[in-house]
């Protein structure tokens, strides 16, 4: 019988899963810690009081150490910390979260950031990526 040595062991393996998660919202760069004029000048055209919107494309990716995690248990975990809380919301007015966090698209990535790992199993979440626009791409990685 073959012997299958430690470097063979599935254990000893580092992947990496993404799954892709759209969602639409819409939101006003607009900090409660500074006056209008400052907002103006710091977010610009961001600032307008109606808001503006976007297609957002949220990558979660997962650290595998030889644990597999179901694509579908992952798809349960977004479903209620990207989609339920954020889909077709107005980020600054239906989600307490940012009430008084400014809702850039770094600041998005860490409340996702904050809410997945508290879901997933320890340790597993490495990062995470949203496409405000196309050209606007922003990744945390918890630090
Ligand atoms: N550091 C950050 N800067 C900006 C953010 C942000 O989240 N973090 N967000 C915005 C706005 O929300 C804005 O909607 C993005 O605007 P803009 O760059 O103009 O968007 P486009 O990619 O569509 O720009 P074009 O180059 O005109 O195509 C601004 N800054
Ligand atoms: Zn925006």
């Amino acid at each position: 019988m073959a012997d299958v040595s430690v470097n063979d062991s599935a254990a000893e393996r580092v992947g990496y899963i993404t799954r892709v998660q759209s969602f639409s919202a819409c939101h006003r760069l607009h900090s409660i810690h500074l006056s209008d004029e400052e907002n103006k000048r710091v977010y610009g055209k961001c600032n307008n009081p109606n808001g503006h919107g976007h297609n957002y494309k949220g990558l979660c990716i997962d650290r595998l150490t030889g644990m597999v995690m179901n694509l579908t248990d992952l798809k349960k975990y977004i479903e209620d910390v990207i989609m339920t809380p954020l889909d077709h919301k107005n980020l600054d007015k239906d989600v307490p979260y940012f009430a008084s966090v400014v809702s850039t698209t770094e600041n998005v990535a860490v409340y996702i950031w904050d809410n997945m790992v508290k879901v997933l199993p320890t340790n597993l979440l490495y990062e995470i990526k949203i496409h405000e626009t196309d050209k606007n791409i922003v990744v945390y990685r918890g630090e």
